[in-house]
């Protein structure tokens, strides 16, 4: 489970800032993070992944509460129990398909399924074409789909994904929350997904509107 308690966070120098009184996520129970462009997504995200703390409150994934973590130690835990897929992809455009999915796993003990399973994700995905290209030449959408399999190979227990649709056409964005839906039913994963679609929310058991956090 991931838990949210008595968050407070303000950028430095800015006016921005965001409140949570409690908030948790249940393995099978995802959650759509909805609302306006700069109401906060984003950044209610990276407070969920540890990558910024807050000023005040705890975030917990499962047993682990980021705050009693070191640096090291919150990278450690992200390589290998979560999986993001960030709104600019965050790939290494000079490294193929290939490096680009494979790699956060190499940091992790042994694993030998590793590459069917991510030759099984480009497949769903319908990268598999890709697969010796840079992804520096490949479009956005495809690079949308590498970030995806990127984020699920490793079988995180948390996933968080940030408008994982928007570069994709109708079919895709299907075929994209079907794999995420999917993953997070069989494998009991926390999942959270920022979205503007509307037509999405019927597919998640929770939605939480950035602008009801904002106020406080
Ligand atoms: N590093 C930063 N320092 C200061 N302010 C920031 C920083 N990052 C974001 N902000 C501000 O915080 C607010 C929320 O930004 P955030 O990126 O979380 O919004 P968002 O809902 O994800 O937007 P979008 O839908 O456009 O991606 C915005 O006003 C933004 O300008």
């Amino acid at each position: 489970m991931l838990a949210l308690r008595d968050i407070q966070f303000r950028y430095p120098a800015s006016d921005f800032q965001l409140a949570v009184k409690h908030l948790e996520v249940r393995a099978g129970e995802p959650l759509a993070i909805l609302g306006p462009s700069g109401g906060g997504k984003t950044t209610i995200l990276r407070l969920m992944t540890g990558l910024l703390s807050p000023d005040h409150g705890s975030v917990s994934c499962g047993d682990t509460q980021f705050s009693q973590l070191t640096a090291t130690e919150r990278r450690r835990f992200r390589l290998e129990k979560i999986g993001l897929v960030f709104q600019d992809f965050a790939l290494l455009d000079y490294l193929t398909v290939e490096e680009n999915i494979l790699l956060p796993s190499q940091f992790q003990p042994d694993d030998p399924t590793l590459r069917e399973r991510a030759n099984g994700l480009a497949e769903q995905l319908e990268i598999a074409p890709h697969w010796h290209r840079l992804t520096g030449r490949l479009s956005q959408g495809e690079r949308q789909r590498v970030a995806i399999a990127r984020a699920l190979v490793h079988r995180p227990a948390f996933v968080f994904a940030d408008e994982p649709t928007a570069s994709l056409d109708v079919r895709r964005r299907g075929v994209v929350m079907d794999l995420l839906l999917n993953y997070a039913r069989e494998q009991q994963a926390c999942l959270v997904v920022v979205t503007h679609d509307p037509e999405l929310m019927p597919l998640f058991a929770q939605q939480l509107r950035v602008e009801d956090l904002t106020a406080a």
